[in-house]
Order: C-alpha cells, then structure tokens, then sequence
C-alpha cells in the first residue's frame, strides 16, 4: 500500500511537473504571440504612415486608424526618428540655404516680390549675363520636421524651356503664373530686348490682356488660334537668322557669343503657347519640337501651357492642383504656394509704361557715336568680325564677316550711300577689333579721294591704326587692284603655310595653336571694283582668276572681300563665274540697288533714303534685314573715332602707304631709296615705282654682265628725264665720293636745264661728273668711251672706276653718226654699239633716252640683246614686243605710266610710275652726310 502510495506521489509530481512546464510554455507562446501581435500592429501603424504620411497622421491620427496606445505611439515614434534621419542637413539649415541660393541666382527683379519693382521699366543690357532663376512662389516641405517656407525659383532665359500642367480649376492659377514670370523678365531688361508672342488654342485676345499695352510697340504679339504654323514658323525663321548673323562667327549659342565677345543685343523672344490638354498636330508638333531644340541658344524661350509634347531639350515644369503647385525643381515632396498676381490695372500700368520707353527709345535717332562701342578695341577676331552697321527701330543691326558669310557685295547708285555705309561699317569695326585683330586694305576706283582721309593729311594729321594701304585715284591703275588681289593671294598662302605646319586648316584653329602670333583678320575693300573689269584684257583676265581664288579660299585664312559698285550687272567676272559670286555671301544693298539680292527679292526698290538691306543668306527674301544707316561722313562722326583711335595706336605703328594715282611717287622719300648706301654691290639703278602694295621701286641691277644698259623709250621729256635722273641718283647714293663717274651727254637742246641740275647734284654728292651739250660733243666722246672699253679689256691697270653713261636723245645724233672714220672704217654708231656691246663687262654703263623705239632699233641695228633693262611711256605695245623677247606685249600708253622691263628678271613687262624728283639730290645728300660723319 505504502509502495502504490509512493508510485502516486511521483506520477502526480511528475504531472505537476508536466503541468507546470506546459503552462510555462504556453505562457512564453502566448507573450511572444502578443509579442509578435503589437510588433504586427506597429508595423501596420508605420505602412499607413508611411502612405499617408507622417504630417498628416500627426494632424489626424484616423487617417491611419490610430488609437491611443503603445502600438501607434511606437509607429509614430519610429516615423519621427526616421523622418528626423532622413531630413538630417535640411532641418535647421535647409529652407535658410535654398532661401539664399536663389537670392543668388535671382537677384533683383528676377527674386523680388512685385510691389518692389513693378511699373518701373528695366535697366539690364542684353549682354550683362540673365539671372539664372526667376520666382514662381513660396514652397515648403510639409513632411518635414522643418516646415518654413522657401522661395522657388525656375531657370528660364538661355536655361531651360518652363512646361506647365493645369486643369480646368486652377486655368486662372496657369495664367498668373505665366504672366508673373513674363512681366518679372519684361521688367528686367531695357524694354525692346524681350519680345513676347502669345498663341492660345482657345481664345484670339483675352490671354494675359494686363500685357495688351505691349501690342502697339511691337512687344507682344498675339497669334491667332488657327495659326500657330506661322508663329512657329516666324520662330524658326529667327532662329535660322541668328544662326546666319549673330552666330555666324561660330559660336554656339548667344550666351557663348556674349561670354566671349561681351556683346548681345537680340532681343530674347520668350513664346507662350496655351493649350487644351489635347495634342498638337504631327507637323506642328514637329516644328515645336524643332523651335525648343534650336531656340534656347538664340533667345528663344517657350513656356507651354498643357500642350502634350516630348521635349529633346531641357525643360522644367510646373503642375497645378488645386491651391497648390508642384514643381520638377523642388520634387514631388515640396509644395509650391504660386506668388499673387498683381492687379490687373497694376499690370497694364507697368507694361504701358514699358512700351511708352520702349517707343521713346525705338524713335530716337541713332547717330554714328551709337556704332562705338565701350571700351574700345574690347573684341577678338579669331572667329570672325561683327559690328553693327545701322539701326532698325533703334536696335543695332550687324554685319558679319565669319567662315559663313566671307566676303560682301555691296550695291547702290550713284550717291546711295554707300560710302558712307562703309565708312560706319568700318566704323563699327575698327572701334571693336584692335589693330592686331583687324588690318585693312582700301582701294577706291572712283574719281575722288573717299578713302585719303584714313591716312594722314596736311589739315588732319591723324590716320587709322587698321589700315595698311589706302589707294585712291587708281580708276586709270587698274593694275593696282590686281596688286592688291595678288598681295592677298600671297599672304593666304603664307597663313595655309602656318596652318599646315600646325596641322589645321583655318585661322581661327591657327590662332588657337599660335596664341602669340598675330594673325589679324583682313579686309580688303574695293569700291566701284567694276572697273578692276572695265575691258577685256589681260588685267580683267587676271583679276577674274585672282579674285576666284582670293573669294573660295579667303574664308578660311581669315580673308575678307568687301566689294561695292554702283552697277553689279555689267560684271561678267560675277555673272559668267558663279563661283565667285557664291562666296560673297553677305550682300548689302542701298536704296534702288540692282541685281545685289536675289531676282526675286525686290526688297531694295522700296528702301528709303539712307537706309540698305543687310542680308547674310545670299541675298534671299528670308535674310532681308532692313537698317538705317547713320551719317558716318560728317564732321565728328568718323573723323573724330580715327581721332581717339589713333591715339591709342601700338607704339610701333606705322601710317597706312598711301597709292594715290593723281600723284608721282617722291623719290626722296621712298625706302628703297632711303635704304640704299655704298658698297651694296651690285649697284641697283631705280627707275620708278612698280604697282605693288608696298612700293617697291623698279630697280636694275648694274652687274658687270653683258647687257646691262638701260634705255627709256618715248618722246616725253618729263618721263624720260625722270628715270634717267632717278637712276643717276640712285647709283651714286651707292658709291662713296670719287668713286663713280657719271658722264651726260645732253644731246637735245630741250633737256639742258635737267642735265645741269643732275650733273650738280651729282658734284655735290663729291662724285666726279662730266657733261658734254650737242651732238658734236657726242660724236667725239662716245668714241673715247669706246676706246676706254678697248683699254680696260686690255689692261689691268686702267682705273675701273665704275662709269655711268647718260646719253639724252640718242637719237638725236644718228645722222651725224653714222660717218665712218676713212681711216678706221667705223662710224660713231659703231662705236656707240661697241660701247653698248663690251662697255657693261668693263664696268662702263650707258643709260640712255631714245625717243622712239624704232629710233631703239636704229641704234642697235641688230639684235636688241645690248639694252637688258627698258622703259617705255608713249609706246604701244607691239612695238615694244622685240625688245620683250618677241612675246606679245599687250599695253596701251597712259599719261605718265611706263612699262617697265629687264630681261633677266621678269617674265612680262609690268607698269611703272616714274618718280617726282623734287627733293631726291637734298636726300641724297644728307644721306651722304650721315654716312661721312658716321
Ligand atoms: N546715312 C546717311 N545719312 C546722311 N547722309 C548720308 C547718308 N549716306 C550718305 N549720305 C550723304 O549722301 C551723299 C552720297 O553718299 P555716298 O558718297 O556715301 O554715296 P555713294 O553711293 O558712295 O555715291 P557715289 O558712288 O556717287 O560716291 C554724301 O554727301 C553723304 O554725306
């Protein structure tokens, strides 16, 4: 009994046991049961907040179905910390940092509230840079445990198009925000640098109608709902005109151009387009996507109002809900509260006082000192030039000599204006580029001296740092247009030389690889260039060729053409080539200009008076800028900008050469005069000035070779008497004191006051010098010369002294010449032949005056290999062609012009002037006085 009592004792403490650790069991099941049920109910309480979020379940807890108690307080708690973890950097500091960034980026009207600024019109330039934002409204963040508010801003000009998304409650919301932001940008800047085109699906006029004041200035344009093709289209003809003006140099965008340049002044157009929500047609929507591609780098800025469209640019946008907006600049998480909109009357008041100012400026006239530009000089070349040149309604209009637009035509009749036009396009040029970005070259082919005043004058001492050479009266020296066109072709060469060698091809490449280079742009203009084609001739054939080559490949060494003419029609070179005609690009046109545009554009016909269309798009309708010219010939317009720019000229600069064709070159003062001194051996004879852009003298070479006499051929005496003198002056300038000789036979009567003035300058310069008068004397001193040839051939002994012979109208003493010796069987002219033949080997030169070339022929009687060098001035052409190696010599004799040529340097004749002697032996002599002293 004891036993089974015991057995039960254990069995119910065993149960007991059991009981015992179930109920523990159960107990720790049912906590972590409760456990994992309020860590559910958390978890629960944290989604919904989540959703709905934190602020609003703090304002109302049902939302999320919170009841008082742990769970919900843990969820919220949670949230809390982590709300506080993620807007860790934003509270306490975040609204403070925006608030100052865009006080940063949208500084003054672009930031401050209306009441500060409206009815005021603005004062920014174009070219000053735009704020990068402009405020919408007042945002904040209402999850944030930071709530204050901050200022949102958008980026529009040159930034980013503005896409606005509303619905039929909050339209009014749509069109307060649009009209803030235009009238915040139309008060920045001056009025007339923002325009503003309107375009509503829905209505013709009522949109924004506080802006209807800007109509009447042309500020604002309203479209018409069923036409939003030609706004679009009047866009993107805008922004094809920009690409061809103002971008033109290369730049990519206006705000590029003005980053580097410092200058803009197309307007921006900023295009409000409202829709329904509906999509745009395919075509339409295309040339939208187009306009908001291209615009942004033209100033062309959209804001588009519920118009569904997929922009390839950048863009931000704005959505309106009901009271609220969201933007894409803030993020979904921030709400914007739009600013107010100021009255309605507020608004016409202010943009009516806009456009008054904008009327004011437009119709004030602007004179040649609104073509210069502050500071001077400020402006670089490498891609191309840009200056105004006139103005349209008082903005600027510009022409552009750039890689696209390389060369210009420029067209107008008699007394147009376009002189004038190029002097205000010069004008405007000159004040932006430095010399060492911009030389000029000048050449006039019109009777009259429009260009003399760029070089310096008795009255005006002043000249323009820019200009290289000037030429005027040239209508007669056709050559020295050839000289110019062949000078450019040279100096295009020598820069596609450089650019090989730096392995680029163009000079804005060049300048960029030889930074310390100076590798100025050039402009090179011929006015009344028509005559350069006047006849059918050699010249005009050469020309043609060199301006062909000068036209294609100028564009890319930095090489511009500016052409004008009264009459572009009867220029076959132009007409008969049309690729010449297609690289001049820009094409000017004056009132009643023909044939300058294109056939279709008859823009020039109704110009008025001192106005001219500017057009970079060869010539076509599309390209028309219409500009009034100021007066830029008048006392204190361009002579006054020359003034100030002179005296700001480099150190070193020099005066531009001036080729005027009224006026013999002064011997006395040209450089290869001036240069010469003695012991350059050979001695040089100069006999005139070539046609070249730098002057250059004729010059002979006196070597000690067979041939080397000089003959001038013509029967003017003036002429003749001027090489001869030229030449004599020269050679003794090379020849230290006794150590030339010079004999001059004067064998016409008429020439006796020239011999006697040479043979005493010759005295004075210490050279020995003998003069002989009449034929008489002739006929026995070119003997002795002869037999002084014989002399120094055979004896080494014989002075050698260098001897020149001057013999004046040679022919003059053929008769009694020709005599023979009865002993000796020769006669004078044999021995005058003799002298010719032997005399150069031994030193003994003669220089001589024929006064026709068949007298020439006469002398020589035989081959004409004796007179190496010749000029001829009344001579024509075929006569001159056996003394020019039998080649056809086309030339037709022109008052004091001669045709110069030595035959063992040219391959042609070229033109020579001879010179004014007047001054020449007082040069010469103090010449001769430095070296004595020195
Ligand atoms: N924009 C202008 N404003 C005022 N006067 C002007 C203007 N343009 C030209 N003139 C005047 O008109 C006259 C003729 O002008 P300009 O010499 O420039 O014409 P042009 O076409 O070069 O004539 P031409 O070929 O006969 O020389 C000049 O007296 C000039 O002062």
């Amino acid at each position: 009994m004891r036993k089974r009592n015991e057995r039960r004792s254990s069995i119910e403490t065993a149960f007991e046991h059991l009981r015992s650790t179930v109920a523990t069991a159960l107990g720790a099941a049912e906590n972590e049961f409760d456990r994992v049920c309020s860590a559910y109910a958390q978890q629960e309480y944290a989604q919904r907040i989540a959703a709905a979020g934190l602020a609003r379940a703090e304002r109302d807890p049902s939302i999320v179905g919170g009841e008082p108690g742990p769970m919900f307080d843990g969820a919220m708690h949670e949230a809390r910390t982590e709300r506080e973890q993620i807007f860790t950097g934003w509270t306490g500091q975040g609204p403070d940092q925006l608030a100052a960034l865009v006080a940063e980026a949208a500084p003054g009207i672009a930031g401050r509230p209306w009441p500060e600024w409206l009815g005021e019109p603005g004062t920014a330039d174009a070219s000053s840079r735009p704020p990068q934002l402009w405020r919408v409204g007042t945002g904040h963040v209402p999850g944030s445990p930071d709530p204050r508010p901050f200022p949102v801003a958008v980026p529009l000009l040159d930034e980013a198009h503005l896409r606005i998304t509303s619905n039929k409650q909050t339209g009014d919301a749509r069109e307060a925000l649009v009209q803030n932001l235009v009238l915040r940008v139309l008060s920045h800047y001056k009025p007339g640098l923002v325009r503003v085109h309107v375009w509503d699906v829905a209505q013709l006029t009522g949109t924004l109608p506080g802006l209807y004041p800007l109509t009447n200035a042309g500020l604002l344009t309203a479209h018409d709902p069923t036409r939003l093709g030609e706004m679009l289209e009047e866009l993107s003809d805008h922004i094809r005109r920009i690409h061809t003006s103002a971008l033109n140099g290369g730049h990519i965008s206006l705000r590029a151009l003005a980053e580097e340049t410092g200058q803009r002044d197309e307007p921006w157009r900023i295009a409000v387009l409202f829709g329904d929500g509906e999509p745009l047609r395919e075509e339409q929507q295309q040339q939208l996507q187009r306009v908001a591609r291209n615009g942004l780098a033209c100033g062309v800025q959209l804001i588009v109002a519920d118009l569904p469209m997929t922009v390839n640019s950048s863009v931000e946008s704005v959505t309106l809900r009901a009271e609220e907006a969201r933007t894409s600049m803030t993020g979904p998480e921030a709400v914007v509260r739009l600013d107010a909109a100021p009255s309605r009357e507020a608004v016409t008041k202010a943009c009516s006082a806009i456009a008054t100012e904008f009327i004011a400026r437009r119709s004030r006239v602007r004179t040649f000192e609104d073509l210069v530009p502050e500071p001077l000089w400020a402006q670089r070349s490498a891609s191309g030039l840009q200056a105004p040149a006139g103005f349209h309604e008082g903005e600027p209009v510009k022409v552009t000599l750039g890689d696209a637009s390389p060369h210009t035509l420029i067209g107008g009749p008699s007394g147009s204006g376009k002189t004038n036009f190029l002097y205000a396009m010069l004008g405007g040029m000159a004040a932006r580029y430095s010399p060492d970005e911009l030389e000029l070259y000048l050449l006039d082919f019109k009777e009259g001296v429009s260009f003399a005043q760029f070089t310096p004058g008795r009255r005006d001492p002043t000249w323009l740092p820019h200009a290289q050479l000037v030429g005027v009266n040239v209508n007669e020296d056709r050559e020295f247009g050839l000289a110019l066109l062949r000078f450019l072709s040279t100096e295009m060469r020598r820069r596609a030389d450089a650019a090989k060698a730096h392995e680029v091809t163009k000079l804005e490449e060049l300048r960029a690889e030889d930074p310390e280079g100076r590798w100025p742009r050039i402009v090179a203009v011929i006015d009344e260039f028509q005559y350069l084609f006047a006849e059918r001739d050699t010249v005009s054939a050469q020309a043609t060729s060199l301006l062909e080559d000068v036209a294609r490949r100028g564009r890319s060494q930095g090489i511009h053409l500016v052409l004008a003419s009264q009459d572009v029609s009867g220029i076959e070179a132009f007409w008969g080539k049309p690729a010449i005609f297609e690289q001049f690009i820009l094409r000017i046109a004056l009132p009643k200009a023909r044939r300058v545009l294109a056939d279709q554009n008859e823009a020039a016909l109704e110009l008025p008076r001192w106005h001219a269309v500017i057009n970079h798009e060869s010539g076509v309708k599309h390209g028309n800028d219409v500009a009034r010219i100021p007066d830029s010939t008048a006392k204190g317009t361009f002579d006054e900008l020359q003034r100030r720019l002179w005296e700001r000229r480099p150190e070193n600069a020099v005066p531009p050469r001036l080729f005027d064709g009224s006026l013999l070159p002064a011997l006395s003062t040209l450089p290869d005069f001036t240069r010469l001194s003695p012991e350059a051996a050979p001695a040089k004879a100069l006999l005139g000035q070539v046609i070249d852009v730098n002057g250059t003298a004729a010059v002979v070479r006196m070597d000690r070779s067979p041939g080397r006499n000089i003959a001038v051929i013509g029967s003017v005496r003036v002429d003749a008497v001027s090489v001869l003198g030229a030449a004599a002056l020269s050679l003794a300038r090379q020849h230290r004191a006794h150590q030339v000789r010079f004999t001059l036979l004067g064998l016409v009567e008429e020439v006796a006051p020239d011999v006697a003035d040479l043979a005493e300058a010759l005295v004075e310069l210490g050279h020995e010098v003998h003069v002989h008068h009449g034929v008489d004397q002739a006929v026995k001193v070119v003997p002795e010369l002869a037999a002084k040839v014989d002399d120094r051939a055979a004896s080494e002994s014989a002075d050698g002294l260098p001897e020149y012979v001057l013999c004046y109208g040679v022919d003059a003493a053929h008769s009694a010449m020709e005599k023979k010796d009865p002993s000796t069987f020769t006669s004078g002219l044999d021995q005058l032949r003799k002298l010719l033949k032997q005399g150069p080997e031994q030193r003994l030169h003669v220089l001589g005056w024929w006064r026709s070339a068949q007298r020439l022929k006469t002398t020589l009687m035989g081959p004409v290999d004796e007179i190496g060098a010749w000029v001829a001035f009344d001579v024509h052409g075929q006569e001159l062609s056996s003394f020019a190696a039998g080649q056809l010599v086309h030339w037709s004799p022109r008052a004091r012009r001669g045709l110069f040529f030595d035959r063992s340097v040219h391959a042609q004749p070229e033109v020579v002037l001879p010179f004014d002697l007047t001054g020449a032996p007082a040069a010469a002599r103090r010449n001769a006085d430095e070296e004595g002293a020195g």
